[in-house]
């Protein structure tokens, strides 16, 4: 086949879910960070895109992102999967990162769960530990690098949005508790994610000030994904899977790299789509029940 036919073929099928969507068929997106793309496996009636073949939309160029946009259903709820986000180090702008979040809100999604990798900062934080995010620091926004600078679209929020309840409390309550459902309290955390910029992984002293400003883990992604999605009304629920332990020590001989973070997460990939398929169910009985 053709690319062209292929593309054809491709945008319209993507249009036909769009339109699904939109008479309120979907309800559940979730965005799966660095080695989590298999959180999709479990979903039924699976419908996959590739990113190349979606007009206008960024591809994925890290090693643990497959760049799949995955429609399917989890017990009944319809869900849509990104496998692998986008990040400012790949060279997107902020606008790009964020674009999807903009199309599930336009696709009638309402509430998104967002998944990444980070190092644990809190010194009581094991490697494998599964942090429910309270609140996050966004550092490149300290320093202009914000998803909503630029002229306010009003169709998706207003000027200046209140960021004091980004993570819905009801969505981190259910994750607690289906947690404990699960048999998994002993790893299961609340905390507060940092991002940065990356490439690179912190120096010591970044780390210790990251643990001064209240941070309890690092990572390189999802704030702007959260920060868009909040803008514009979806509930969000935020987990970080804990892969390495962040050098606060000079004497520390372990040097995390990219790819203990994609074996941690392939380790902890079963446990993290027992919590999020229960999860997704109890989350749409929630959404039945306060509608
Ligand atoms: O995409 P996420 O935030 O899940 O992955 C983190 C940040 C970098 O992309 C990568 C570094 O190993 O892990
Ligand atoms: N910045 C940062 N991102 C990560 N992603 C996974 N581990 C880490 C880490 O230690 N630091």
């Amino acid at each position: 086949m053709s690319r062209r036919s292929l593309i054809g073929q491709t945008t319209s099928l993507f249009f036909h879910w769009l339109e699904r969507c939109r008479s309120g068929l979907w309800s559940v997106a979730v965005i799966c960070g660095s080695g989590l793309g298999l959180l999709a496996d479990r979903a039924a009636n699976k419908q996959t895109f590739r990113y190349q073949d979606i007009p206008n939309f960024p591809v994925s160029t890290v090693a643990g992102h497959e760049g799949c946009l995955v429609f399917g259903t989890i017990e009944d709820t319809s869900c849509v999967f990104m496998q692998g986000h986008f990040h400012l180090y790949e060279g997107y702008s902020l606008c790009q990162v964020t674009l999807p979040v903009r199309i599930f809100k336009l696709m009638g999604v309402e509430s998104v769960l967002v998944t990444n990798a980070s190092g644990g900062i809190c010194p009581d934080f094991k490697v494998g530990d599964i942090m429910v995010i309270k609140d996050h620091i966004n550092l490149p926004g300290f320093a202009g690098q914000h998803p909503l600078c630029g002229p306010n679209d009003e169709r998706f929020g207003i000027r200046f949005p209140c960021m004091s309840d980004a993570y819905s409390k009801d969505l981190r309550r259910l994750a607690l508790d289906v947690g404990s459902e699960l048999g998994c309290s002993d790893f299961i955390r609340e905390g507060v994610y940092c991002m940065v910029s990356g490439p690179n992984f912190e120096t010591i002293a970044e780390a210790r000030m990251l643990l001064i400003l209240g941070c309890d883990s690092v990572g390189m992604s999802t704030v702007p994904e959260v920060t868009v999605a909040k803008h514009c009304g979806l509930r969000v629920l935020g987990l970080s899977l804990i892969t390495n332990k962040v050098s606060l020590d000079y004497s520390r001989e372990e040097k995390v790299n990219h790819e203990e973070v994609l074996q941690i997460s392939k380790m902890r990939a079963e446990v993290l789509q027992k919590l999020v398929t229960k999860l997704i169910s109890r989350c749409q009985q929630q959404s039945i029940n306060t509608h």
